[in-house]
This record gives structure tokens, sequence and C-alpha cells, in this order.
């Protein structure tokens, strides 16, 4: 058989799901083999396959995180945009059955797919039930609510409010989604690389601020970059944690308590109906400098995992949102939803509002760069070396320049 490296970054449960779907996708066929390889966290992965596409010993599929997009797809001689591989493959490729919320962050200008959206998720909240029952407090829906329910949860003997993974995407870039307000000028990015981040006008600077009061009176309790605060939860040291839907496969195997799954919530003051929230997770980009046999693979591959039942399983079981309005309607029709509640909470929070074009998404180059920026300058807020504002004012410039640099080289 064909034989069709993958390079992925999922670990845990997830990681264990990916290779059963390659697996699956190798007992239902004998002309190709995938090989699922993890290459480490997101940015080690895109790193490797950046190296590897180098020493021209890259695979032909790579699984990018949505922070990478607009990088891989300045990439033009590295990639092989999705929707000519299906084309020049012959396999059916149908982008309006894919969610509008989804696809909208990985087409180019002329609303071409360029990568296959495998694994998009959206930040939620996740609470520990047993804990917010016995402070007799329910989940909070807005910033202000997050305040008072915390404290009660703390006067419960609880040790801290709440955690939350992935800052920057959580705190900074759904905070200003969900607010309508711009992250980055040019529609964050979508209309231009002449684009500057603006995440330290007023709003976001108040929140930042309010948080790093929080961490100093054990509301909020800072426990690192990615996901590495989750276990903060699953110890019931904090009673809420904010992460990503597809954090869902972790808590299931992990908390030995009941929980619950809400929506992310919204300052009161600043808006009344909140934005939708932006994905996060995953792409699949395909790689150049293949035979055309592993290419038919990749795209018959594609389409396997795009299968309403191969999306729906890997839906249900991972909190990854469903890609397809079919693996949509049959998870519904499955009655998931009905018996497990608080698992289409990201696709609401998602899709229950038209975007705007703060609430799109980021095209923003150089962002895996600019993420570490982000993350060292509100670890400092944390430490109480440094203001809010102090803080995401140096975020701003010196990502500024990042974004001055790769506007440069792309040119
Ligand atoms: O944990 P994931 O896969 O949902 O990804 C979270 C963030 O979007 C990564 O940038």
């Amino acid at each position: 058989a064909t034989q069709i490296e993958w390079w992925h970054a999922m670990g845990g449960a997830n990681g264990e799901k990916v290779v059963e779907m390659a697996e699956a996708f190798n007992q239902a066929q004998d002309t190709y083999e995938v090989k699922p390889v993890y290459k480490g966290n997101y940015t080690e992965t895109m790193t490797s396959a950046i190296a590897a596409f180098r020493a021209k010993q890259q695979p032909a599929l790579v699984q990018v995180f949505e922070v990478g997009t607009a990088s891989m797809m300045a990439a033009e001689g590295a990639i092989y945009p999705v929707y000519k591989l299906m084309r020049e493959t012959g396999q059916p490729f149908i982008q309006d059955d894919y969610l509008s919320a989804v696809t909208g962050y990985y087409t180019d200008e002329d609303g071409n797919m360029l990568s296959m959206p495998f694994n998009s998720s959206t930040p939620v909240l996740y609470y520990n039930k047993e804990q917010f029952e016995k402070a007799g407090v329910s989940a909070p829906k807005t910033w202000q609510e997050m305040e008072t329910v915390s404290q009660k949860l703390l006067d419960s003997g609880v040790e801290c409010g709440f955690t939350t993974s992935w800052q920057s995407w959580i705190q900074l870039e759904n905070f200003s989604a969900r607010h309508n307000i711009p992250f980055a000028t040019q529609a964050n990015g979508f209309a231009g690389m002449d684009t500057e981040f603006v995440f330290n006008r007023p709003a976001q600077v108040a929140h930042i601020e309010k948080m790093r009061e929080w961490q100093q009176n054990g509301i909020f309790s800072y426990g690192g970059r990615r996901s590495d605060s989750a276990p903060k939860f699953y110890s019931q040291e904090c009673s809420m944690f904010m992460g990503s839907s597809a954090g869902y496969a972790g808590m299931k195997r992990n908390a030995s308590f009941d929980f619950g799954v809400a929506q992310l919530p919204y300052n009161a003051e600043q808006i009344e109906t909140p934005q939708n929230t932006i994905i996060g997770g995953a792409s699949l980009w395909v790689l150049q400098g293949k035979s055309e046999e592993q290419y038919q693979g990749v795209a018959t591959f594609l389409n396997f995992l795009s299968r309403a039942d191969m999306q729906a399983d890997w839906h249900q079981f991972s909190g990854y949102l469903p890609i397809t309005q079919a693996a949509y309607e049959l998870t519904k029709g499955q009655g998931f939803y009905a018996a497990n509640p608080g698992t289409d909470v990201a696709v609401k929070q998602m899709t229950s509002v038209e975007p705007t074009e703060n609430s799109k998404g980021l095209r923003l180059g150089n962002f895996v760069q600019v993420r570490d920026i982000i993350n060292e300058e509100l670890e400092a807020v944390w430490a109480g070396d440094k203001t809010a504002q102090v803080a995401l004012d140096a975020a701003v410039k010196r990502g500024n320049a990042l974004l001055r640099k790769f506007e440069k080289a792309n040119d």
C-alpha cells in the first residue's frame, strides 16, 4: 500500500482517537496506509513540519493549529491547497457541506478552502457541579457574576474560583470577539496584511486588570500557557475552568465529579447580547513534494475523515465542533445532545448570532511568536510585575513589529 505520513499534535484521549481513525481508514481499504505520527504540541508540530520541508522530509499531511493559518497560507510553494487537491484528484468535495463558521477561517479571498478543517473548537466554561451545589450557586453568565459566584465558592471552602487555559485565545482573542471589539485592525487581518494589534484598548485592559486583582485574591489562579491548567480543575482546586470545547474527552477521563458546561461569560456593562466566539483547534494542511499516488490517498483520506459518521463520532468523543452540517444533524438525530447536556454549548455559542468582522476569526502573520509575547506579558501581570495597561501596550508594540516583518516578507 502507498504510505501516507500524517503528523499531528493530539495527545491524551484525543491522540488515541486519531490513531483509531487512521486505523479505521487503513482497514476500510488496502490501497493506502495512513501513518499517524505524534509530533508534540501544536507549536512543536508546526516547527517540525517547516524544518522537515526545508530538509525535503516533510509528511504529506500535517495538523496545524489555527494560530499558524496566516503563515501557512503565505507559504505558497510549500502547501497544496485542499480545494485544488480535491479537484485534481477527482474527489467529490462540496465546500458548502461544511459549517460556514469554520470554513470562513480557512478560505482564501476567493472563498476557496486551503486546508481541511479537521478539529475546530471554541472555548467554553466547565464547572464543578458538586462544589456549585455546596456553595448554592449556578453557572455565571456574565463576568460580573463570575466574580460574585467565585466569591461564594471561596467562602464555601474552595481554594480558587476559576482558571483558564490558552490565555491569549480565551481572555483576549475570544474576549474581543465576544464583545464585538477588534483584536487587530483590518478585520483582525482578514482585510489585509497592513493590520495592527489593538487589544490594548479600554475594554481588554479593564478585563486583564480585573484578572490581575483576582489572581491576587484567589478568584483566579493561573496555571500555564496551554491546557496545563486543567489539573487545577480536575483536582478540584478551582471550581471553574475556561478551556477548549475539546477538553471534553480529557474531562470525562480525569474529572471524578459531576461537571457542567456553560457558555463563556461576557461583560454585561460592555454588551447586551454577546457575539459568537471564534474557533481554535487545528486544520489539516497538505504539503507539496509528494507523488500523485500519495495525493490520491490524501484526498481519499480527507473525504473519509469528513464523512458524517466519522465526524459525528469524533465530535461526540472529543468535544471538537461537528465540522459538517451532516455530522451535526446526525449527532442530534442520535439523541447525543439530549443524553449529554452541555455538549451542544460550543456549537450554539459559535452559531447563535451572525458573526461580525470582529468575531469571524483572526488572520495574523507570525502569530505563533506573537502568542509567546502575549503569554510572556500576561505572566508578568499575574506575577504582579506589570499592570494590565503596561503589559498590553508592550505586547501590542512587540506584536506589531512582528506583523510588519511578516508584511515585508510577503510583499
Ligand atoms: O485545544 P484545542 O485543539 O481546541 O486548541 C486550542 C487553541 O485554539 C490553540 O490555539
